[in-house]
């Protein structure tokens, strides 16, 4: 099992029958879907999902996992997401899939937020990833200059030479800030500029971190 694997799998066992449960996207959280789906059919876990993004959604139907809409939920006991930094305060960078937003407003309604991870992404400090903003299409140019101003260096995310288009239909700005030394002032500063959505620091969200390594053992952080 490699270290992904590991990781989503401990995330799983977590699981309770009854449990309404927010599914992540990208590859770590796909094993936890996967697994998620193995319970439902072989053990008769009962639980209801929502999904962060199309793709996620689909897969969880493919594997018959019961799904629901926010007119059924108000809250969800769990989620299981992946990142693409955690640092040692549980601070993370996502976005990386393009599902920030979805993933965002999941994780504020989610009283057991758990971050799976390999151990490459377990650092010191944000900023060495890329920190995905997604922005509104209109007027992006000077949204992308506002950003500038911060410090970080913005760069249109791409697919097949055209801007790549999220879920909601806006535009992801990947930007190079370096380091991150204070994730909630950067945070606050990017979601006051016009344009932009939302960005993909998850600050004081993660109340469970399981880091996957590959020699097979996990670590579980908890806050
Ligand atoms: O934020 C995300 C998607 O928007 C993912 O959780 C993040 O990119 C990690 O993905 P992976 O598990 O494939 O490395």
């Amino acid at each position: 099992m490699n270290a992904k694997q590991l990781a989503a799998e401990a995330a799983v066992a977590l699981i309770k029958d009854g449990m309404k449960v927010g599914l992540g996207t990208g590859s770590t959280a796909y094993f936890a879907i996967q697994k998620i789906g193995q319970r439902v059919q072989e053990e008769g876990l009962k639980v209801t999902c929502i999904a962060t993004s199309i793709q996620s959604e689909e897969l969880a139907q493919s594997l018959k996992i019961p799904m629901v809409g926010f007119e059924q939920l108000e809250r969800l006991d769990i989620t299981i997401d992946g990142a693409d930094e955690a640092d040692h305060h549980l601070q993370l960078i996502k976005g990386g899939g393009g599902a920030l937003l979805r993933e965002k407003i999941i994780a504020y309604i989610t009283d057991h937020y758990v971050t799976i991870v390999d151990e490459s992404k377990y650092v010191e400090t944000l900023g060495k990833f890329y920190l995905p903003v997604e922005i509104v299409p209109f007027g992006w140019q000077r949204t992308f200059d506002h950003i500038k101003t911060l410090g970080g260096a913005p760069h249109l995310r791409q697919r097949d030479n055209a801007p790549y288009i999220t879920d909601n239909g806006n535009y992801i700005l990947d930007c190079d800030f370096k380091t991150i030394p204070d994730p909630e002032s950067l945070q606050t500063k990017l979601n006051l500029i016009p344009g932009v959505v939302e960005c993909g620091l998850f600050v004081n969200k993660t109340q469970t971190l399981i880091i996957g390594y590959n020699d097979g053992s996990i670590k579980t952080h908890k806050k």
